[in-house]
């Protein structure tokens, strides 16, 4: 399976790391734009040494409850760390964003794919992304955004329900010209999910593969380690590398981490273990 967008191609027969760039303003020192433009490069240079493959470059947080922003300060945050990663780096250059003005800038300053957490809900995004002829991650959520998701997520059966709402969401991508080999899916870790309802997805992730799509997960350093391990966000990363490798042991194709160094190393292992449960007995 690849993934061909522009120059750039990505192998996904072996699981690649995506390294995430949060470019909102409490990510980094409150130095202002430069600040944030240099601190994000250097970032984002770390990460490609350490072996990501993707960066998944972020203008608002999408914490639970947090503040809206708006689409022209989102495209201020966004489209220059864009730009200068386009003209520094191959790297395949994610942009996690729902809003159609980002979406249009992004792809027009050199992103090769869009992450959006709302699926192309918002008004025009469904369009820009078409327009775009980017790939497009389509993850699963419940509720409408991080403002209300975590309210009191319920499902009879969380697994069949994910799998019901990428049926829809494929199919509204095609309806609106967007084909099926552009798409890629995400059962949306954290969003709108109890713990039982994360874990639920997790033990059962290759129960997506009959889409034959590219399943991107990412779970770093989110709540559903913390609940377990009783570790603050800064301290999860032995918690998120379990969920990596347990993720990419049944097939996930894209890993959304912090930690990609770590990563990197734990998919080697993984890859090991995958082509030797492939080849004849030795
Ligand atoms: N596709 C995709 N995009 C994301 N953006 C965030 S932001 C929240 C955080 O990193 O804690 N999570 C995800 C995820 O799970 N999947």
């Amino acid at each position: 399976m690849k993934l061909q967008v522009k120059q750039q191609s990505l192998n996904l027969a072996t699981p690649q790391v995506m390294g995430i760039l949060n470019v909102t303003p409490d990510s980094f020192s409150d130095g202002g734009r430069h600040a944030t433009l240099s601190a994000a490069l250097s970032h984002a240079a770390d990460m490609i040494a350490a072996g990501a493959t993707l960066i998944d470059i972020g203008g608002e947080s999408t914490r639970p409850g947090a503040a809206e922003v708006s689409e022209q300060e989102e495209i201020a945050r966004v489209v220059p760390v864009v730009e200068a990663l386009a003209a520094r780096f191959d790297v395949f250059i994610s942009v996690d964003t729902s809003k159609a003005g980002v979406i249009r800038d992004s792809a027009a300053a050199g992103a090769h794919l869009i992450n959006d957490i709302r699926s192309l809900a918002l008004p025009g995004a469904l369009a820009a992304a078409r327009a775009s002829g980017l790939p497009v991650c389509l993850m699963h959520m419940q509720g409408d955004g991080p403002q209300n998701m975590q309210l009191d997520p319920h499902y009879d059966d969380v697994v069949a329900e994910v799998d019901a709402y990428f049926v829809r969401q494929i199919a509204r991508c095609e309806a609106a010209g967007i084909a099926k080999n552009r798409l890629i899916i995400d059962p949306g870790f954290g969003f709108g999910k109890t713990l039982q309802h994360n874990y639920r997805l997790l033990a059962r992730l290759s129960a997506f593969h009959h889409f034959g799509l590219p399943l991107l997960v990412g779970m770093s350093r989110k709540s559903m380690i913390g609940q377990l391990t009783q570790a603050p966000a800064d301290q999860r990363m032995t918690g998120s590398i379990a969920c990596a490798v347990i993720a990419a042991m049944q097939g996930a194709h894209i890993i959304r981490v912090h930690d990609v160094r770590e990563t990197v190393e734990a998919m080697r292992i993984v890859e090991a273990t995958l082509s030797a449960k492939e080849e004849k007995s030795v």
